[in-house]
């Protein structure tokens, strides 16, 4: 059973389409990335799976249940960290874990919680003089509370520290080994890149891919680089015409070539090795930055079908209303 699907979800507020017969499926225990530019559509998803809206048409189940009938029962085993959330700024932070745990009946000791996300020396401090980051910690915390089956966060890493993001992507991880599903949207592409297993890419409400970020990356055909720095540069290097090879160039001593899949770079370094004395070799992966660019219209190149045909669907509407 996937922790979450939604069949066709739709959201509507007035001309803006916020989100467009979307199908998405997130399996049991997987850590998936949920990725979009500003006004994508993804609160608006995820705000539909704990019916905070109810969609204009289109279904969700998660965990099983339905997104709108079931929804107590979503609430009782599903930790959420919503986007924006107001905690109350004259209850203290272990206050705020007691009332979590009260409200889930859950058997969580509030100090143990405030442990794991770095707050415990904060326990007696009230929440409204908190910092937005120590906010986040707190109501990661609360979503924590009572072991969920699924925890959904929105920008979880909003307001974070680099230590802050560093203490998170861990507990995310240590939440998943226990089985614990963990679906979050977020704008922090390195933040996603790693911890997730899958990411889903939304672009003006509809999802243009969904996959691993390595299949992405090949998908797109755009595996990286390789930088080679020789003693003398060959005068015919011959990496022009190899398979899977682009954008060759020298400078200097450092010859670079980009290469559309692994076996390419590996290619390229047995023949460069071959023709000259390598002393350096540095392999570069395609970043999520430059694949998000890709599928969210950010270059055309290399846009997998899906989204290339979205694309032309869309300059196709613009060329009507123009
Ligand atoms: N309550 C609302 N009333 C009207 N329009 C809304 C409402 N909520 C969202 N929208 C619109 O729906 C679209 C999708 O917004 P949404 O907040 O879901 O995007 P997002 O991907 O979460 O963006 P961000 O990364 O900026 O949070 C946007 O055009 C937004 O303006």
């Amino acid at each position: 059973m996937p922790a979450i699907e939604t069949t066709a979800l739709t959201k509507r507020f007035g001309d803006v389409l916020a989100v467009d017969e979307l199908d998405l499926t997130v399996r049991e225990g997987e850590i998936f990335g949920f990725l979009g530019p500003n006004g994508a559509g993804k609160s608006t998803t995820i705000n539909m799976l704990l019916d905070f809206h109810r969609p204009t048409s289109g279904s969700a189940t998660v965990l099983g249940l339905d997104a709108q009938d079931e929804i107590g029962e979503i609430r009782e085993r599903v930790g959420v960290l919503p986007e924006g959330l107001e905690l109350y700024d004259r209850l203290t932070a272990r206050e705020h874990l007691q009332l979590c745990v009260e409200m889930k009946d859950a058997p969580d000791e509030p100090m143990a919680v405030l442990e794991r996300v770095g707050l415990a020396e904060e326990a007696d401090r009230k929440a409204g003089g908190f910092s937005t980051g120590m906010s986040q910690r707190l109501a990661l915390g609360m979503a924590l509370v009572g072991d969920p089956d699924l925890i959904i966060l929105d920008e979880p890493s909003s307001g974070l520290d680099p230590n802050g993001i560093q203490h998170m992507r861990e507990l995310l991880r240590e939440e998943a080994a226990d089985g614990t599903t963990v679906f979050f949207s977020s704008h922090i592409l390195s933040e996603v890149e790693a911890v997730c297993d899958r990411v889903g890419i939304m672009s003006q409400g509809e999802l243009v891919t969904v996959d691993t970020i390595d299949n992405l990356r090949e998908r797109s055909g755009d595996a990286g680089e390789v930088e080679l720095t020789v003693e003398t540069v060959p005068n015919d290097l011959g990496l022009k015409v190899m398979d899977d090879v682009s954008d060759v160039e020298v400078d200097g001593d450092e010859i670079r070539a980009y290469c559309h899949n692994g076996e390419a770079k590996m290619n390229v370094i047995r023949h460069v090795d071959r023709a000259a004395t390598v002393t350096n070799v540095v392999a570069t992966e395609t970043s999520l930055e430059e694949l998000f660019n890709k599928y969210t219209g950010g270059g055309r190149d290399g846009l997998d079908d899906d989204a290339r045909e979205l694309a032309e669907e869309r300059e196709a509407e613009a060329e009507v209303t123009a």
